[in-house]
């Protein structure tokens, strides 16, 4: 079991660059199973949803080569192969197969997917939009078999706003006869830059990033090259570091516009944000406020940056309340906060932070990506060493987070199992 070990107490100080985007990067990968030809892929995050994402495509015949930041991606011999099980259930975008091989073969034979457990997390408005599509289905021992002899067009209002039923419902919706309207759909940076992935291949989306997209569907799609967009919760989470260990720090290949929710909730706090085209400057201080959160959908403040930054908020004067309204549940940070001396209640869908206690390093655990960045943040913050195990779902969100954090001045390690650090 990996673990990572924090010595906390260090000013972040420095400039960093902020990877591509794990939740375009997931989307993205599935999409090229819908082109005839290469897509190339530039500014791919080297995390391991990435990695494992790439090894399914490979199971199912494609082509995939990483250089770098980019990756290549030849769909053309890949087969519509079940994929009950295995490396479908290790992350959550596993569910845009369904979307992508719907598209492309008419069918897919798919598991449900796994990912961070934040409570439940249904499919229903997914598997709704399949329907609408003409797509019929049925549920064999945990995995979708989805069949359609045509996918049609069709008008789709979603009961909720979700970011993967926008996006499975685009993907698949792409090679339908006629137009798909979505209704109601999710508007987060990740849906436009699918969209514009989409259409480079040829596709015609018009909307994304608005709550009506317009999809005409196309009988074949082409090979293109994409960059991703840079990753927003990557650099909200640095952002969050530099504020609690009251640091300096320029976040560079960020589009601030993406982080507005972040930038306002920090300054509200007392924390001196400075933003530019591409980049911003975090100033931490030491007279920090209290504030509330509630999450909810872009442009709302992000549901994963509320674990981390409730770390943040125990170093702040007063009390302070986070809500989620996305994932009622996605408080499982929380006992290892307290392990580490944060006051903190949790009532109902809130936790309630009583600032201004200080943390100490501890033994704590990573139960999921997001409850894993706030751990760094409180370890970064906290007075000794911090062991946090559960490393593996950070991986899946944070490229290079050790080389990234210590050229900043953190200091910090990691010890594989063989190992012994002290
Ligand atoms: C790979 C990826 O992009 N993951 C992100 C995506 O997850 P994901 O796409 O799974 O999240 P959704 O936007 O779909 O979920 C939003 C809310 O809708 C509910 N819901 C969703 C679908 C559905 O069919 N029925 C339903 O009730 C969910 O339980 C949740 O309460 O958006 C979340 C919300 O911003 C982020 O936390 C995740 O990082
Ligand atoms: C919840 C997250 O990821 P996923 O949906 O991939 O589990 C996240 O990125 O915070």
């Amino acid at each position: 079991m990996e673990k990572l070990f924090i010595k906390g107490g260090q000013k972040l100080t420095g400039k960093i660059q902020i990877s591509g985007a794990k939740n375009s990067a997931v989307a993205l990968i599935p999409a090229a199973i819908l082109a005839c030809g290469e897509v190339v892929l530039e500014n791919v995050p080297d995390i391991s949803d990435v990695h494992i994402y790439s090894e399914i495509l490979q199971d199912l015949g494609a082509v995939v080569e990483r250089d770098n930041d980019m990756l290549r991606i030849d769909s053309t011999s890949l087969t519509a192969k079940p994929m009950p099980n295995g490396k479908i259930k290790e992350l959550r975008a596993s569910y845009y197969l369904m979307g992508a091989m719907l598209g492309r073969f008419g069918e897919a034979t798919i598991g449900l997917p796994g990912g961070c457990n934040l409570g439940p997390r249904p499919i229903d408005q997914h598997i709704k939009g399949f329907e609408a599509l003409g797509a019929r289905l049925s549920h064999d021992h945990g995995s979708l078999h989805i069949q359609a002899g045509e996918l049609v067009g069709s008008k789709i209002y979603l009961d909720v706003v979700s970011v993967g039923a926008t996006i499975n419902i685009m993907l698949a919706a792409c090679r339908a006869k006629g137009r798909t309207v979505i209704e109601n759909a999710a508007k987060e940076p990740e849906i436009i830059d699918v969209a514009t992935l989409l259409n480079a291949m040829g596709a015609s989306i018009k909307g994304a990033g608005t709550d009506v997209i317009r999809i005409e569907g196309m009988a074949q799609l082409h090979g293109c090259r994409h960059s991703i967009i840079p990753d927003r919760i990557e650099a909200g989470t640095y952002m969050i570091a530099a504020a609690a260990t009251g640091g300096d720090v320029v976040i560079d290949n960020v589009i601030p516009r993406h982080l507005e929710s972040l930038i306002a909730k920090l300054r509200e706090m007392n924390v001196q944000v400075e933003d530019d085209d591409d980049a911003v400057r975090v100033i931490g201080g030491d007279n920090y406020e209290s504030i509330d959160i509630k999450t909810l959908p872009y442009p709302g403040f992000p549901t994963d940056l509320q674990q981390p930054i409730t770390s943040l908020l125990t170093a702040a004067t007063g009390t302070s309340i986070v809500t989620d309204n996305i994932y009622h549940a996605r408080f499982k940070h929380i006992e290892h906060l307290l392990n580490m001396g944060a006051k903190i209640k949790v009532e109902g869908r809130s936790a309630v932070i009583e600032g201004r206690t200080p943390l100490v390093g501890g033994k704590v655990m990573a139960t999921d990506l997001r409850a894993g960045a706030a751990l760094v943040v409180a370890g970064l913050m906290a007075e000794g060493v911090t062991e946090i195990t559960g490393v593996h779902h950070i991986d899946r969100g944070y490229a290079k987070l050790e080389e990234k954090l210590k050229s900043l001045g953190a200091v910090m390690w990691r010890e594989k199992p063989s190992q012994r650090a002290y």
